[in-house]
């Protein structure tokens, strides 16, 4: 049994409790405890992944959060900074999955965040679940 954190960023409520269901119901089919926390945008969950791995309490962690494109360049900044983020933490060897959605309007963030259709919370949860049995591995 291993502890995950959720990091979500809870910019789109209705859509998060699906990607927050999905990668739930992935972590506790395995017998995985899950915390979430919740961040302001998808910008900080990278730092509040840090934070909390600093602490040595969660063994992995999923970040949760949708990007809509609006009129201005900072979609780009927002997805693109988030992700980098993240794969930085991973590179440093932290397992995360990225369940930040980063789409070009609600009717294809509904289709991936459901549970039922592309899953994409379960996908991180399974990603960041894949990263860390691997991480036990080169640790033996
Ligand atoms: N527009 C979206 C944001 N923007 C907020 C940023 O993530 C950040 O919180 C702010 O710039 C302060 O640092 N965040 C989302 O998660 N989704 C969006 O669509
Ligand atoms: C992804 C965003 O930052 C976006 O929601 C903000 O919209 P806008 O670019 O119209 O300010």
């Amino acid at each position: 049994m291993a502890r995950f954190l959720i990091v979500e960023a809870r910019f789109y409520s209705h859509l998060n409790d699906m990607l927050i269901e999905g990668a739930s119901a992935a972590l506790k089919a395995g017998g995985h405890e899950v915390e979430t926390i919740t961040v302001p945008g998808a910008l900080e969950i990278p730092a509040a992944i840090a934070m909390a791995a600093e602490s040595g309490r969660y063994d992995g962690f999923v970040g949760i959060g949708v990007v809509i494109r609006g009129e201005t360049y900072h979609f780009e900044i927002v997805a693109g900074e988030s992700a980098r983020g993240i794969m930085a933490l991973t590179m440093d060897g932290i397992a995360i999955g990225n369940g930040i959605l980063t789409v070009e309007n609600e009717a294809q963030a509904l289709v991936r965040a459901d549970p039922a259709q592309k899953n994409k919370g379960g996908e991180a949860a399974q990603a960041a679940l894949a990263l860390l049995q691997l991480s036990g591995r080169f640790a033996a």
